[in-house]
């Protein structure tokens, strides 16, 4: 097959930041993808509803005619009513628990869970997603092991005491992570592209790759292996978050790199190449395009994607500019047939 239409995608989780990043990288998701899950981990983070109203309209005013789905911090202090009012209104679309210290500006995310209960429990109420990053912080517990150990000791144990919270794992990178998710009901799991590329070999093999470091750090082959047959399942429990999160150069090619893969650019095309890979193309657009719309309760979208496969290798920029610096372009390391027509 050399061209395929679908659905036109939705990126289930994606970090635009702010200011000067945020006017080069909307535009980037916005070219390919209809609507985002947008993340709040801003400095300071988008916490109440009407921080999330402003960092939208910001949104819109960088990339016009994409529709950013809102969501809001969850803090030890957030307000159960400030919550629902702002999900009622049908601006945001799920609350996103940061582990305190899990991941880039996760700070002022939760410690204790039990001063959440009351947002969760409101939000179980109302139908309201909880998007987690599903690592534990426990020092410890071993860096590619806190994935499996949150779904253990702190995911299952929260589901057991609120059943009815509709739950996101975000950014799954293990089978553990698969086998959990695919009990599927009140329960999802986004993969990233850069998941369904790389294992860990590709980050430390022959000299260290900063622009493949991301949190949850990439596993083991047969993780990744586990990644790409969930994704292409076609099981409505897996849709696309890509978790396109760029850092600039300098503080990704840094003694203490940060964590995260610019994948915005060229997500469609990445997707197009590994499900192709599979035999699994005719799932694409369910895995972009129809399951997590569903699991958010939206329309998928009427407008179409058309990807195009060349003879010849397409290029994508290696890095785009931003007001901020240079930011690199996620490189899979493989030539690329695929393009948006
Ligand atoms: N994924 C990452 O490695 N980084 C994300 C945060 C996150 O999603 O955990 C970021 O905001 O930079
Ligand atoms: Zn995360
Ligand atoms: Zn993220």
């Amino acid at each position: 097959m050399t061209q395929i239409t679908i659905r036109r995608p939705d990126d289930m989780h994606l970090h635009l930041r702010d200011g000067a990043m945020l006017q080069a990288v909307a535009p980037e998701s916005a070219r390919d993808f209809a609507r985002a899950i947008i993340m709040p981990n801003l400095v300071p983070p988008v916490v109440t509803g009407a921080q999330a109203a402003a960092y939208r309209d910001r949104i819109l005013a960088a990339a016009p005619g994409f529709t950013p789905l809102m969501t809001l911090y969850l803090t030890e202090t957030t307000d159960p009513a400030d919550v629902a009012a702002a999900a009622v209104s049908g601006l945001v679309k799920a609350v996103k628990l940061y582990p305190a210290g899990a991941t880039t500006n996760s700070h002022g995310g939760v410690r204790d869970f039990d001063k959440v209960m009351p947002v969760l429990e409101k939000m179980a109420e109302i139908g309201l997603p909880l998007c987690t990053h599903g690592e534990v912080t426990t020092p410890e517990v071993d860096i590619f092991d806190r994935e499996a150990v949150f779904i253990d000791t702190v995911l299952d144990p929260l589901r057991r005491r609120i059943p009815e919270l509709r739950v996101v794992m975000e950014h799954i990178t293990t089978e553990e992570g698969v086998a959990y998710a695919g009990q599927g009901g009140n329960l999802a799991a986004t993969i990233t592209t850069h998941h369904l590329i790389i294992n860990r070999n590709h980050i430390l093999v022959g000299g260290i790759k900063p622009h493949y470091y991301c949190l949850p750090v990439a596993k083991r082959e047969k993780h990744r292996l586990a990644l790409r047959r969930a994704a292409t399942s076609g099981s409505p429990a897996y849709f696309l978050g890509t978790d396109s999160a760029p850092h600039v150069d300098a503080l990704k090619e840094h003694a203490c790199g940060c964590a995260g893969c610019f994948t915005a650019t060229n997500t469609m095309p990445l997707l197009a190449h590994v499900f192709e890979e599979e035999g699994a193309l005719d799932r694409l657009e369910a895995f972009t395009s129809l399951n997590g719309a569903a699991f958010y309760g939206l329309a998928p979208n009427e407008a179409t994607l058309t990807l195009v496969k060349e003879p010849a290798p397409v290029t994508f920029p290696a890095k785009i500019e931003t007001g901020a610096g240079p930011v690199t372009v996620f490189d899979p390391g493989f030539p690329l047939h695929w393009r948006c027509a």
